[in-house]
């Protein structure tokens, strides 16, 4: 299968002994970035996916479609493995089991499927998360929902952040028992927190953001943090970019005198040009 080449590179950094960061990537162009820049693992993040797709909060309106159709437009741009925030997997566990199958073909390396109640419920402005059971319901839809068993699917909770560390180390102990293959924490607020989870569990964990004193990469390494999430700036400084070229432009700035545009030779290989030219010249019996 073309996508599994993929898959087990991310599984050989789970299981491997470093803790990587990966490129947090969202488009075509996002992700050869992050390939020639030598990430090993792309990071396609639920908050980025609304963004880039709909230039929404991360408030859970982007479809199953639209998210699958983003990372299917990846896959066809570059090989870089991609690890999919796939939120709570677009409704119960049977729609989580839809999801797999959709990221699945869309070429995902791995996908999280986390325990919060999505989209918020009505009349409750804090974050709530779904039973146990029924999280241990949903980790077992999406290991069904695989057909290549190469696809990493993770379990994710947020609950150290929303109800305890104790009732983290409980979810993350029961979907470890359902046969995922790594456990993926947010809201992680100390040293003391990761420790215990790391002795309550024994598969690969991966961390979404946390504070300062986790970021020591070798001392993640050394907790069995094999993933360590950066947030996801490129968009942001992408959305920034667009703003001051936009802003001068509409000012009056002749082209030619915009700042912070790419060299010709950046975006030539961004686009794979050279590639392309090849194939013309092969196929189209264009001169070079
Ligand atoms: O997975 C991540 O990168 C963090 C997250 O939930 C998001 O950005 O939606
Ligand atoms: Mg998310």
């Amino acid at each position: 299968m073309a996508f599994r080449s993929r898959r087990e590179k991310l599984r050989s950094i789970l299981t491997g002994s470093a803790c990587v960061h990966p490129g947090s990537v969202y488009d075509a162009i996002s992700i050869r970035i992050a390939e020639d820049l030598g990430f090993p693992l792309g990071m396609f993040g639920g908050s980025v996916a609304s963004l880039a797709v709909l230039g929404d909060p991360d408030v859970t309106l982007i479809t199953l479609t639209e998210l699958a159709e983003q990372m299917r437009r990846m896959s066809r741009a570059a090989t870089l493995p991609v690890l999919v925030d796939a939120d709570h997997g677009y409704g119960n566990a049977l729609n989580v089991r839809r999801t797999v199958q959709e990221l699945e073909t869309a070429g995902a390396a791995g996908l999280t499927i986390e325990d919060t109640l999505l989209p918020a419920a009505f009349g409750e402005a804090k974050t709530q998360l779904i039973s146990l059971e029924e999280g241990v319901g949903k980790m077992k839809a999406a290991l069904d929902g695989r057909s290549d068993p190469s696809l990493v699917i993770m379990g994710r909770t947020g609950a150290a952040s929303v109800t305890s560390i104790e009732d983290a180390i409980r979810r993350a102990r029961a979907y470890e028992a359902t046969g995922v293959d790594a456990l993926f924490f947010t809201g992680i607020k100390s040293r003391a927190e990761l420790e215990a989870i790391v002795a309550a569990t024994r598969l690969p964990i991966v961390l979404g953001g946390a504070p300062d004193e986790l970021n020591a990469i070798d001392y993640l390494a050394n907790q069995r943090v094999r993933i360590a999430l950066q947030g996801h700036a490129p968009i942001a400084a992408a959305t920034q970019a667009v703003y001051e070229t936009q802003k001068a432009l509409r000012e009056g700035t002749p082209p030619k005198n915009l700042k912070g545009l790419p060299s010709p030779d950046l975006t030539s290989r961004v686009m794979r040009e050279a590639d392309v030219k090849a194939r013309s010249a092969g196929f189209l019996g264009l001169k070079k």
